[in-house]
C-alpha cells in the first residue's frame, strides 16, 4: 500500500495540512468498516431497525472471542433516524463466534429481500444532500448500480405506510450508459418497486430533451425539466483504496486529467435539464481537485444563473472540510506541475496538449474566491472512519415551480392524438426549450447512436459501445383491455385501480400475448407516450404487479400478483377477498411448501377451503405467541390448488421472514417433507402423505421457477457483495 505519484500528488496540492497527511495516508492503509443502511419504505425500515437496536445489538454486546470482547454494531451517527450502522469485526469472528454468525445470516438474508442495502458510509450522502420530495421530478444521470437509485425512490415514497404503498406525483429517471449495468439498476429498484420509476440507458453527457405536455399551454408540448439532478460521476476512485486495493498500484494522475472532461460534460447538461429553482449534487468518490472543484468551477463560470448552496448545518454530526480554493494540475510524467494552463502549453507540441486531454478547466479560474468553493465538502478517511468522497450541492436561481401535490391527469386532446408526428407542436416552438437551439442536433444525433460505455473505474475500455437497443417498447392498455378487466375481476380489485396507467411489454403492445402487466404513475405514462422509447432508450418504465401463472396440467393459466406489488396493489382489493391469518398458520406456510388446506387451524382452514383455486392474497396482523412475534401487520401473496396452499414468496424472502417472526429459519428446502407433523397443525383426517403427493403433482406445473417461486442459491457473502458500491 504504498505508491509515490499518489503521495507526490496530493502532498503538492495541499488537501489536508501537512502534519495531518501521514494521519490520512495511514487511514487508507485500514480495511474499511462494513457498513449498512436498513432500507426500503420508511416504517418498514423503522420497525426493523428497532429490531437490531432492541434485539441484535443487545445479544452482541457481550461477545468474547478468543480471550478478545469483540464490540456491536453501532449507529452512523449522521444518518437521519439511525437507520445507517456500521461494524469493524474479523471475517474469522464473523464466521465462528455464534452471535455474529447469527447476525451475518440476518444481514444477508435481509439484503437479499431488500430490507438491508450494504453501501459505503460516504456514498449514502449524496441522496441525503438532494432532499427529494414526493412530487419532484429526479434525475439520477449516472445511476447503475443503484443504491443510491434505491435512496431516490425511498424520498420519493416517503410517505408509504407499513402495508400499503403511495403512488407519488414525483418521477425518477434512473440512467446509466452501461446497458448491463441497467440491468442490475433494474433487480435493485425492484426492492422497492415504484409506479414513478423509469430507467435509461444513454450517455449522460448527450442526454436528450423529453417532451412532456404542457402545464400552462394545453394541447402543446414543452421540455421536461428536473427539480433535482444527481450527477454520481465516472471517477477515478480514489478514495475507495480502502477497499479496492489495486488503485495503490495503478494510481496515476493521468486517471483525473482524463476523466475531467466527460465529468464537466455530464455535470453542464445536467445544468440544461434542471428547472429554475432546482438542486443539483454532483459527486466523486474522488480526492483528486480535477475531478472535483475544478469541474464545479468550470460549470459555474459557465452558467452564473447557478450557485453552490452552504449546506454545512444539513447533517450536524458529520465531519468533513471545505473544497479547495487552490490547486496545480500536473502532466502524466508528474516531474512537474503547471501555475496556469498557458504554461503548460509552453512546454509541450499541439499534439502532445491533445493527448493529455489538459484543458483550461483542469486549473482555478480567475475569479475563483467568488465561486464559493469552500461551500463543497470533503471527505477523508481519517476524519470518521469512512471512504475518501466529494461532494457540491448547486441551486440554479430562479422561481420554483409550485407543483401541486397530486398532478391532475390530463389526457391528449384529439387534436393531438391525430395530427401525424410532423403536424405535432414542436418541442422548442412549445418552450424555448431547455436544450439551446444549436446543440440540439448533436444531442438527436448522439443519443441516436449506441451510448459510450464507461466502466466505474472511469476508463472506457477501447471498442466498447452500448450496442445497438434491442428493448421491448412499453406500451399503455386501453382501460377497457379485455385481458386487463379479466384480471382485475379475478384479483377482485375495486373499480378505483389506475387502470388506464397499465403498461404491457411485447413487441406488439397487446394484452392478449402479455404475460406480464406493469403500472406507471401519470408522470411516467407522459414521458412514455410523448416519446420515442429507441430516442430514449426505454429499458424500464413503472413496475411489474401482476404476471401469468400456469395453473397445472389442462387448466388456463391465471393473473396473480406479484409478492413485492402488495403494498401497491392492496388498497385497491376488495377488503373482503383478503384472508386474515394467524402466527400458527403463517407458521405452517413458512415451515412447509404444500401444506393441505385441511392442515390449517379455524377459521381460517374453512375461508380458504371456500376460495376458487388461484392468487389468494393474506394478511398476517401484529400479534405475538409463544416463540413468535409480528411487530407489524404482513401482507403476503399465496397460490392454492385445488386441496393445498403454496407462499409465493422465493427462499430468500421466507427464510428472512421466519427469522423476523420466529427468531430462526424454520423454512425446509422444497423437496423435503417435514418429519414431524406441522406445528400447530390440527389433527388430519386423511392420510397426509397420500394428499401431500397429489398437492405436489398439482404444484409440479403450478409453481414457476424465476422471480417468485424459485429456490435460488443460498445466502452468502456474495449476495451482499452483489449489491456494495
Ligand atoms: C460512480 S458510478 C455510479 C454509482 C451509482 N450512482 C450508485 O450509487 O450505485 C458511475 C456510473 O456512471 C456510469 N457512466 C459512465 N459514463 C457514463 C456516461 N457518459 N453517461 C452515463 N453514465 C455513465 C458507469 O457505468 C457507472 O455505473
Amino acid at each position: 500500500m504504498h505508491n509515490e505519484r499518489f503521495a507526490t500528488y496530493y502532498k503538492t496540492q495541499k488537501i489536508v495540512p501537512e502534519d495531518e497527511w501521514e494521519t490520512l495516508l495511514e487511514s487508507l492503509r485500514t480495511p474499511l468498516p462494513t457498513t449498512f443502511r436498513v432500507a426500503g419504505s420508511r416504517l418498514t425500515a423503522q420497525s426493523l431497525n428497532a429490531t437490531l437496536r432492541d434485539t441484535h445489538v443487545p445479544n452482541l454486546s457481550n461477545v468474547v472471542f478468543e480471550d478478545q470482547p469483540v464490540s456491536p454494531p453501532v449507529q452512523i451517527p449522521w444518518y437521519p433516524d439511525g437507520l445507517a450502522w456500521q461494524f469493524n469485526v474479523p471475517k474469522k469472528v464473523l464466521r465462528k463466534s455464534p452471535e455474529f454468525k447469527e447476525f451475518h445470516s440476518f444481514l444477508v438474508f435481509e439484503t437479499e429481500v431488500g430490507n438491508v442495502s450494504r453501501q459505503e458510509a460516504v456514498s449514502m450522502l449524496p441522496p441525503l444532500f438532494l432532499d427529494v420530495e414526493p412530487h419532484h421530478r429526479v434525475m439520477d444521470m449516472c445511476a447503475a448500480p443503484g443504491s443510491k437509485t434505491a435512496q431516490l425512490l425511498e424520498a420519493l415514497h416517503a410517505h408509504d405506510t407499513l402495508t400499503s404503498t403511495s403512488i407519488p406525483s414525483g418521477l425518477l429517471i434512473a440512467n446509466d450508459s452501461d446497458h448491463k449495468r441497467t440491468h442490475l439498476l433494474i433487480h435493485q429498484s425492484a426492492r422497492l418497486p415504484s409506479p414513478a420509476l423509469m430507467v435509461t440507458n444513454l450517455d449522460a453527457s448527450i442526454y436528450p430533451s423529453m417532451k412532456v405536455p404542457s402545464t400552462t399551454n394545453p394541447g402543446r408540448l414543452e421540455a421536461l425539466q428536473f427539480d433535482r439532478i444527481l450527477c454520481d460521476v465516472p471517477c477515478s476512485g480514489d478514495g475507495t483504496m480502502r477497499k479496492n486495493l489495486g488503485i495503490w498500484k495503478t494510481w496515476q494522475p493521468q486517471d483525473g486529467n482524463g476523466l475531467h472532461g466527460l465529468q464537466l460534460r455530464i455535470l453542464q447538461r445536467a445544468m440544461k435539464l434542471l428547472a429554475p429553482g432546482g438542486r443539483i449534487v454532483y459527486s466523486t468518490c474522488s480526492l483528486n481537485p480535477v475531478e472535483n472543484e475544478a469541474v464545479i468551477a468550470s460549470a459555474l463560470k459557465a452558467n452564473p444563473d447557478f450557485h453552490l448552496l452552504d449546506v454545512s448545518t444539513k447533517l450536524p454530526a458529520l465531519v468533513s472540510r471545505p473544497g479547495l480554493t487552490w490547486w496545480q494540475p500536473t502532466d502524466r510524467s508528474l516531474k512537474m506541475t503547471y501555475e496556469t494552463y498557458e504554461k503548460f502549453l509552453e512546454t509541450c507540441t499541439e499534439g502532445e496538449a491533445v493527448k493529455s486531454k489538459m484543458s483550461r478547466g483542469h486549473w482555478p479560474p480567475e475569479g475563483v474566491e467568488e465561486l464559493n468553493l469552500p461551500r463543497c465538502i470533503r471527505i477523508y478517511p481519517h476524519l470518521q472512519d469512512t471512504g475518501g468522497f466529494f461532494v457540491a450541492v448547486l441551486e440554479r436561481s430562479g422561481e420554483v415551480a409550485q407543483t401541486p401535490p397530486r398532478e391532475k391527469k390530463r389526457e391528449a386532446s384529439p387534436a393531438e392524438e391525430e395530427a401525424p408526428d410532423s403536424k405535432k407542436p414542436r418541442l422548442e416552438e412549445a418552450t424555448g426549450d431547455a436544450t439551446p437551439t444549436e446543440e440540439a442536433p448533436k444531442v438527436e444525433e448522439a443519443a441516436k447512436s449506441a451510448a459510450p460505455v464507461i466502466p466505474v473505474g472511469g476508463k472506457a475500455k477501447k471498442g466498447e459501445s452500448g450496442g445497438s437497443f434491442k428493448e421491448n417498447p412499453y406500451t399503455f392498455l386501453p382501460a377497457d383491455d379485455p385481458t386487463l378487466a379479466s384480471c382485475l375481476k379475478r384479483l377482485h380489485l375495486t373499480p378505483t385501480f389506475p387502470s388506464s396507467n397499465v403498461l404491457v411489454r411485447n413487441p406488439d403492445g397487446s394484452g392478449e400475448a402479455a404475460r406480464s402487466l406493469y403500472i406507471s404513475n401519470d408522470r411516467v405514462k407522459a414521458v412514455v407516450q410523448h416519446n420515442d422509447y429507441n430516442r430514449i432508450r426505454l429499458t424500464f418504465a413503472g413496475t411489474k404487479v401482476f404476471t401469468k401463472q400456469e395453473a397445472g396440467r389442462g387448466v388456463e393459466a391465471q393473473w396473480r400478483v406479484l409478492d413485492d406489488a402488495l403494498p401497491l396493489v392492496v388498497p385497491y382489493t376488495e377488503p373482503e377477498t383478503i384472508a386474515v391469518g394467524d402466527l400458527v398458520t403463517l407458521r405452517i406456510l413458512v415451515a412447509t411448501h404444500y401444506p393441505l388446506c385441511a392442515v390449517f387451524p379455524e377459521p381460517f382452514k374453512t375461508v380458504v377451503q371456500g376460495r376458487e383455486s388461484g392468487s389468494l392474497v393474506v394478511r398476517f396482523p401484529e400479534s405475538k405467541i409463544e416463540g413468535a412475534s409480528l411487530s407489524h401487520d404482513v401482507i403476503l401473496p399465496l397460490w392454492k390448488s385445488n386441496i393445498s396452499l403454496t407462499l409465493m414468496i422465493d427462499k430468500k424472502a421466507r427464510s428472512a421472514l421466519s427469522m423476523r417472526v420466529f427468531g430462526k429459519d424454520i423454512t425446509t428446502p422444497a423437496k423435503e417433507r417435514p418429519q414431524t407433523q406441522t406445528p400447530g397443525a390440527e389433527a388430519v383426517v386423511v392420510s397426509v402423505d397420500e394428499l401431500e403427493e397429489q398437492a405436489e403433482v398439482e404444484m409440479a406445473d403450478a409453481v414457476p421457477a424465476g422471480d417468485d417461486g424459485s429456490e435460488p442459491a443460498a445466502g452468502d457473502d456474495a449476495a451482499m457483495a452483489d449489491v456494495e458500491n
